[in-house]
Parts: C-alpha cells; structure tokens; sequence
C-alpha cells in the first residue's frame, strides 16, 4: 500500500517541508511507502483529501506573524469532512532570490501573500519602491528567476538549493521566531489528543450570544489557546467563531461542553483532537 499526500506546490515549500515531516512519520509508524503530491492551492489540497483522492492534506492554518490563513478555515468549514489528525509547528526563515547581482536590480519581489507579509518592514526598509506581485506558493515564481535578473522572490533557503538560485539576502523575516502550524487532515474519523479545535456559527445577532458557548469553556476550567472570527458569506455581520482549545475530547468535560454547545449554536463542526509536534526544518 502507498499512501497519498497532498500540500501546496510546487516542490520547496514550506507546506512540502511540513508534508516530508508527517511522511516520515507515516512511514516509520507503519513501514508503508508515502507518495508526496504538490498541489496548486491550498484550497484544492484539501479538496483532493475530501474527494479521496489522497489519504491526507498537509495546509497551514496559523502564522505566528500574520495570523490564520483563512483560505484554510473557510475551505474546512464549508468542506464539513476532515478531520484534523495532527499538528505540525514549523520554524519559517525567509530568503530573497534572485540573479540579481544587488538589491538595486529587483523591480518586482513575487511571494505567497503570508510570505509577503512576514516580510513586510524588512521590504519596505530595503526594496521600498519594488513591486510586490503575490502568488499561490512561496515557489510558483521561482521559474522566472533565472531569466530575469530584476525579478525576486521570497522563499526558503531548501527551495534555493531545490532550483539551483542564489540566495540575495537570509534571513528577511521581520521576527526570528516566526513559525507555521500546519494540520494534517483526513477522511478518518476523529482521534483523540491534546488540543482540539471546532468552529459554530450563532443562532441569531443579539447581545450575549457568543458568550453563552464561551462561558461553557470558562466554567469548566477549559483554556482556549485561540478564537478567529470569519464571515459566514450569507449576510453582512455573520460570523462563523473558530475555537481551539488546550483539551482532548476524550475528557468528560469537553464532552458536556460539546453537548450544551449543540443548545447554544446553529451549526456546530468539530474539526478534531490532535497531538501537536514541533518540525525540526533542518531535517526536511
Ligand atoms: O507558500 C508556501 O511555501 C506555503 O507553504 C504556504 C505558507 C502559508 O500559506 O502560510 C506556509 C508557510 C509560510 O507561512 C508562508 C506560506
């Protein structure tokens, strides 16, 4: 048996590091063979989990700089049958590439618009007059980097080594510790581990209505470790709440909270218990 694993392409990055990670995780704990299959969004990624076509999606979800990658929650909520097996912490330290001889060459710097982000005071010290051209992957840009020398892009420094191109400028994130956490998702049922995360949207807009499903936590000792509000897309105003909490499901008081959120929310999606690690990226 071989098992399918699909995250963000092309080849070098960081959802690929991510991916490796979980791969040779896979492998150990089972001796089976793990395919890697780059994908050209995160949305589809999780797509081809949810159509079977691969055993597991390997997507970011929260950035210690810029926060959650919303294409990720939004996909999940609407997609309503993955379940989060695992999550994965990885250290991201940005490049600049270019066959640009200096920094005065580049014109134009392409990147995944987190990766933009993550490096926006370091652009607008060094290269403030540059135009800034988002893409879908930290890599989808890299391909015009060896026939244009006014061109860069800011990816990581395995990618460099990954397509042969300089590195112009490393580290260029704004803050050392930046990292990524990443989920791996699948069809399989929930699991049960240290952190579970779920989303709700309310019944109706009217004073205290996130605070009913929020005391639930409160009275029971529950700490949340994240709250993310998103639209619903139906009307101006509607949120869907995104909660990750520091519990497993196996615990009864999780259990009785799921159960009093059933009477305080209109839909109610738990998106799963997992166990968090932390990625060595040089091993990746
Ligand atoms: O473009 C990549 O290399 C990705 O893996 C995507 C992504 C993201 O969406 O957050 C992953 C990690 C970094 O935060 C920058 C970009």
């Amino acid at each position: 048996m071989t098992f399918l694993l699909a995250h963000l392409g092309p080849t070098g990055t960081y959802a690929e590091s991510a991916a490796i990670a979980w791969a040779t995780h896979l492998k150990h704990q089972t001796q089976e063979e793990v395919c890697l299959l780059p994908c050209a969004s995160i949305a589809q990624t999780l797509r081809m989990a949810a159509e079977q076509q691969v055993d597991f999606a390997v997507v970011p979800v929260e950035n210690s700089i810029e926060g959650s990658v919303t294409v990720t929650l939004d996909t999940l909520w609407q997609l309503d049958s993955l379940r989060v097996q695992q999550a994965l912490v990885l250290p991201i330290s940005h490049a600049l590439l270019s066959c640009a001889p200096t920094l005065q060459y580049v014109q134009t710097v392409y990147s995944h618009p987190q990766a933009l982000a993550q490096c926006q005071g370091w652009l607008e010290k060094n290269l403030p007059t540059v135009q800034l051209v988002p893409a879908n992957s930290t890599t989808e840009a890299l391909q015009f980097l060896s026939t244009d020398e006014t061109v860069a892009a800011i990816a990581s420094q395995r990618a460099a080594e990954l397509y042969n191109l300089p590195v112009l400028v490393h580290p260029i994130n704004d803050h050392p510790d930046n990292c990524t956490r990443f989920w791996v998702l699948s069809l399989k049922p929930l699991s049960v581990g240290s952190h579970t995360s779920l989303a709700f949207s309310l019944p109706a807009n009217v004073p205290g209505a996130l605070v009913k499903p929020l005391q639930l936590f409160a009275k029971r000792g529950i700490n949340l470790s994240r709250i993310e509000s998103r639209p619903t897309k139906r009307s101006l105003g509607e949120y869907v709440f995104f909660i990750d909490f520091e519990s497993s499901i196996a615990m009864d008081s999780v259990r009785s909270v799921l159960e009093e959120l059933q009477n305080c929310t209109e839909t109610l999606k738990v998106f799963g218990s997992y166990n968090i690690s932390f990625v060595d990226s040089t091993k990746t």
